[in-house]
C-alpha cells in the first residue's frame, strides 16, 4: 500500500470518513477489520495506524481488542474515541462509565500541546459521541487537553496519540489540522493518491467485470445515481439501461421533471415505471420505520427484477449507493450498529437474481459531487439536495396513505419554492418537510380546527454524517409557516426542527 495509513475498524459510524480525510490529503488509506492480525498489518508496511471509534465498551466482557504488541512496533498510532479508551485500557490506564456522556458539540481546552495539536487554538470546538471516559492515563502518557473529561493524551516518545473527540468530522473545527499533523508530521506519509486515478480505475474495473453483459441501473434523478449512470455509461455505453421508478412517494411533479431533465442533458436510455399503486398498497397500515424501509427496499428490487426480464442478458443491477447508506445500514468491516436500513442496502431482500454494481460505494456525497463535476455533469444537477429513495414514505411518520402524501407534497413544495425564491437553497445542504401523525387544535376563521402538524427540517453538512440545523432567518420561517398553514388543507401547525446529528439524524425515520 505504498506507506499509506491503516484504519482499524471498531465499528464507528465515522471510520470511512477518517479514510476520506486522509485521501483528501493525497495519501492512500485502507480500512481493515479490528481483528486483522498484527502480521497482516506489518506486511502492509503502513506509515501509521488509526484505531477508530466504536459502539462497545472496553470494560465489556467480550470487548473488541487488539494485540498489545501493536504499540511496540515503532509505527505511530492515533486512537480516536473508542480507540483512545482501548489504548488506555491495554496500556494500564483506567476507563470508566461516565455520568452523562458528551454528544455533539464540546469545547476542547489544550493544557499541553504536542505534535498532534500543534497550531490548534487553545480553545476550540470539537464533536463528541461517547459515554465512557478515561479516568487515569497509562504510565508515560501526558494529558494534553480536556473537555468536561480527559480528551487528548499522548506518549510522544512512542508516537502514540489519543483523542476522545472525533477529529475526522467536519464539525470539529480544527480537526483537519490535527489529522494533517498526524499524517504528515508524525507519520511522514507520502502524498501519492488522486481522485482522477479513482475515476480511471473504476471505469476499467467496470469494463472488466461487466464484459458484454447488460446492466440496469436505478436512476432517481438524484446526484448519486446520475453520477453512477454517467460513470458506467463511460465504461460500457449502450449496454446500460436506466429505470426510473415512480414510487408514489416522490415530491410534487418530480416524475415529470426528472424525465424532462434527462432527455435534455444525457445520452442515456431511460424507462419510467409507474409503481405507485403497488408501493402504497404494500405500505398500507404499516407504521414501524424499519418495516416501512424494508418493504420499500423489497419493492424496488421486485420492480428492477421484473424490468430486467424485458431485456436480454441482464446480469447486473447498478445503484448509486454511497458510503453513508452502507455504514448506517449494516456492519461493514467492523462491528458497527444498525442505525437505519437505507432502502438500497439493508432494505434489500436476502435473495436477489441480479448482481450488484455500485461504483460509488466507498465515497461520500461531496466526493461523489467532485467525481460528477470531473465527468462534466451540469452544476445544478450535481448540487441538488439529496432525496432518499423511500421518499415521502419516511417523511410521513407512521402509516402512509395517498391523502397524507398529497398534504406533504404541497407543504414540501412551498418550502423548497421559497428557499429558491429567497436564494437560500444553496446555503443549506438538505431541506424538507415532515408530516407528523399528531393532530392539534387551532382556530381559523373563528372555527375550531383539528389537523396535522408539519415539521420543517433543514440541515447543514458536508458529508451527511454529522449535521447542524440551518439558521434560517426568522422572517423566512414566518413566511413558510404562514403559507403552509394557509395553503395546505390538513395542516394547522408548523414546527422547526433544531436538532443536530448526532444525536438526532437528518431524516425522522
Ligand atoms: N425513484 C427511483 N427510481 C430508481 N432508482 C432509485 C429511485 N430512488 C432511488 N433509487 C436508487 O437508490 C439509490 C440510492 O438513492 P439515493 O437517494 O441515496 O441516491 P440518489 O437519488 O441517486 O442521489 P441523492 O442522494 O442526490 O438523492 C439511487 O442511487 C438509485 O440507484
Ligand atoms: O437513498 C436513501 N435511502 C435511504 O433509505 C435513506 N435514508 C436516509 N437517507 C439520506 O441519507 C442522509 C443521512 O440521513 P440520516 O441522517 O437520516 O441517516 C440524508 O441525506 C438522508 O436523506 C437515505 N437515502
Ligand atoms: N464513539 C465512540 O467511539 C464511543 C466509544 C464508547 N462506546 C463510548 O460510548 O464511550
Ligand atoms: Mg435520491
Amino acid at each position: 500500500m505504498q506507506n499509506g495509513i491503516i484504519i482499524l475498524d471498531f465499528g464507528s459510524q465515522y471510520n470511512q470518513l477518517i479514510g476520506r480525510r486522509i485521501r483528501e490529503m493525497g495519501v492512500y488509506s485502507e480500512v481493515l477489520p479490528f481483528n486483522t492480525t498484527l502480521q497482516e498489518i506489518l506486511d502492509r508496511e503502513p506509515s501509521g495506524i488509526i484505531l477508530s471509534g466504536g459502539p462497545s465498551s472496553v470494560n465489556a466482557e467480550n470487548a473488541h481488542l487488539v494485540d498489545k504488541a501493536l504499540f511496540d512496533q515503532n509505527i505511530p498510532v492515533l486512537g480516536i474515541c473508542y480507540g483512545m479508551q482501548l489504548t488506555t485500557h491495554l496500556l494500564g490506564g483506567e476507563v470508566k462509565k461516565g455520568d452523562k456522556g458528551e454528544y455533539g458539540k464540546a469545547k476542547l481546552q489544550i493544557q499541553k500541546s504536542n505534535t498532534l495539536l500543534s497550531g490548534v487554538s487553545r480553545f476550540s470546538t470539537v464533536w463528541m459521541s461517547h459515554f465512557d471516559e478515561v479516568e487515569t492515563v497509562p504510565e508515560g502518557f501526558a494529558i494534553n487537553g480536556m473537555t468536561d473529561v480527559i480528551s487528548a493524551i499522548s506518549d510522544e516518545s512512542k508516537k502514540i496519540y489519543c483523542v476522545q473527540f472525533h477529529p475526522e468530522v467536519s464539525h470539529t473545527e480544527e480537526g483537519t489540522r490535527m489529522m494533517e499533523n498526524f499524517v504528515f508530521n508524525v507519520c511522514k506519509a507520502p502524498k501519492n493518491w488522486k481522485l482522477t486515478n479513482y475515476i480511471d480505475e473504476t471505469i476499467a474495473d467496470i469494463k472488466q467485470r461487466v464484459g458484454d453483459q447488460k446492466v440496469i441501473l436505478g436512476l432517481s434523478g438524484g446526484v448519486d445515481s446520475s453520477v453512477a449512470a454517467v460513470l458506467i455509461h463511460r465504461a460500457i455505453g449502450d449496454q446500460l439501461q436506466c429505470i426510473f421508478v415512480d414510487t408514489g412517494l416522490l415530491r410534487k411533479d418530480e416524475g415529470k421533471k426528472v424525465m424532462e431533465n434527462y432527455g435534455e442533458h444525457f445520452n442515456l436510455k431511460i424507462d419510467m415505471v409507474d409503481a405507485s399503486e403497488r408501493f402504497l398498497s404494500k405500505l398500507a397500515g404499516v407504521s414501524d420505520p424499519e418495516e416501512k424501509r424494508k418493504i420499500i427496499g423489497n419493492e424496488f428490487v421486485a420492480v428492477f427484477d421484473e424490468e430486467s426480464h424485458k431485456f436480454t442478458d441482464v446480469k447486473f443491477l447498478a445503484q448509486g449507493t454511497i458510503y453513508p447508506d452502507v455504514i448506517e445500514s449494516q456492519s461493514v468491516k467492523g462491528p458497527s450498529s444498525v442505525i437505519k436500513s437505507h432502502h438500497n442496502v439493508g432494505g434489500l431482500p436476502e435473495e436477489m437474481n441480479l448482481e450488484l454494481l455500485e461504483p460509488l460505494r466507498e465515497l461520500f456525497k461531496d466526493e461523489v459531487r467532485k467525481v460528477g463535476e470531473e465527468l462534466g455533469i451540469p452544476h445544478h444537477l450535481v448540487h441538488r439536495h439529496p432525496f432518499p429513495g423511500p421518499g415521502l414514505g419516511i417523511r410521513i411518520l407512521g402509516a402512509v396513505d395517498e391523502e397524507k402524501v398529497r398534504i406533504l407534497q404541497e407543504a414540501d413544495d412551498i418550502f423548497i419554492e421559497e428557499l429558491y425564491k429567497n436564494k437560500l437553497y444553496d446555503t443549506v445542504s438538505q431541506a424538507f418537510v415532515v408530516l407528523l401523525p399528531v393532530k392539534s387544535v387551532g382556530v381559523m376563521g373563528d372555527e375550531r380546527t383539528y389537523e396535522y402538524t408539519a415539521v420543517v427540517r433543514s440541515a447543514n453538512t458536508t458529508d451527511f454524517m454529522t449535521a447542524t440545523w440551518s439558521r434560517l432567518p426568522y422572517e423566512f420561517l414566518d413566511t413558510i409557516s404562514n403559507r403552509i398553514i394557509n395553503e395546505v388543507r390538513g395542516i394547522n401547525r408548523v414546527a422547526y426542527d433544531i436538532s443536530s446529528k448526532p444525536p438526532a439524524t437528518i431524516e425522522w425515520e
